[in-house]
């Protein structure tokens, strides 16, 4: 069984060891890195996987997937160089780099890495963590058909996966990498709308919450046509098209352009803040 150890075990790294163990993993097979001792121990406690330190995890995995903050990344890889340098010597079998990091390109990892290490860029969503990911994958300069493949294996584990060029993934990072807290956010603003008319908390969220459930599983089987199952509900003289023609009048669509236009831009911005090549545009 492939080998895979974590590198920053924070929300999506234990999203990812969660839903690979729920997918019928081996906690002996998985590993991970934490940065904070005491986080290390609760994880182990919960899903029963070693910690390990950054030697440790590269000798012993075949595939590293590095889930730190973009803002994090400059002492893992230097960290992690000398460890890859050291097994490639050995003549140990090659590693597969995977990372999560919104905006952190395949080249910067590759410039800062052993040469010709195979890396392999993912954007993933936390449903992971209750194996209903959204996750797209993008091979780097050396990354084989092969390792792609076994990426798509182990995320399909855990969700649906697609590949994408990578020129795609700040857009893909904005839609679906952060696409969940733009949901969270609409049912948390509809449950206060709830209390506004006076439903109380617990009910209101029960709602709106299998509303939710309810409208994204007739979405899944719509395959794309959201207009036709809002025109269902949206009857002539009726309530919904009251509430639609606030939205409107409040930008809602507007906003979700803009929104989401701005995360890419963030994810870009990201990118070029860890670019080495780019004198003096940190952003943190
Ligand atoms: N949270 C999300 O929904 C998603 C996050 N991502 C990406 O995943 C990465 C991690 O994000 P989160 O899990 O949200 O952040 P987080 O802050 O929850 O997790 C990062 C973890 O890495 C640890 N860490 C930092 N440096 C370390 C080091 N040198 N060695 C070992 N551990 C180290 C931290 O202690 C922390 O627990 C980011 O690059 C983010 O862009 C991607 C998709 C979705
Ligand atoms: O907010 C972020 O930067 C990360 C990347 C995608 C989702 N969360």
């Amino acid at each position: 069984m492939t080998k895979i150890a974590v590198l920053g075990a924070g929300k999506i790294g234990e999203a990812l060891l969660s839903g690979l163990l729920s997918a019928g993993r081996s906690a002996a097979d998985l590993l991970f890195t934490e940065r904070y001792p005491q986080r290390a121990v609760e994880l182990t406690e919960t899903y029963g996987v070693q910690a390990a330190d950054v030697a440790t995890a590269a000798a012993r995995s075949d595939v590293l997937v590095v889930a730190v903050k973009p803002q994090d990344i400059d002492p893992l890889l230097a960290e992690l160089a000398p460890v890859l340098g050291d097994r490639m010597a050995q003549g140990g079998s090659e590693v597969l780099v995977v990372s999560l990091c919104a905006g952190l390109p395949t080249a910067l990892f590759e410039a800062r890495l052993p040469e010709k290490t195979a890396v392999v860029r993912v954007m993933p969503n936390t449903p992971m963590l209750v194996g209903e990911a959204m996750s797209v994958v993008s091979g780097g300069r050396y990354a084989t058909e092969e390792q792609l493949d076994l990426v798509e294996e182990l995320l399909g584990s855990v969700g649906r996966v697609r590949r994408a060029p990578e020129t795609q993934q700040d857009a893909v990072t904005a839609l679906s990498g952060s696409g969940p807290a733009y949901f969270f956010y609409l049912v948390e603003a509809m449950i206060d709308a709830g209390i506004l008319v006076g439903i109380p908390r617990a009910m209101a969220a029960e709602l709106i919450v299998q509303s939710a459930v309810g409208a994204a599983t007739m979405l899944r089987g719509a395959e794309g046509h959201p207009v036709m199952l809002r025109e269902a509900v949206t009857s002539p003289a009726g309530t919904t098209i009251a509430a639609i023609r606030e939205l409107e009048k409040h930008g809602v669509r507007a906003a979700l352009l803009d929104a989401i236009e701005a995360a890419r831009d963030r994810s870009v911005e990201l990118g070029r803040a860890n670019d080495p090549s780019i004198e003096g545009d940190r952003t943190d």
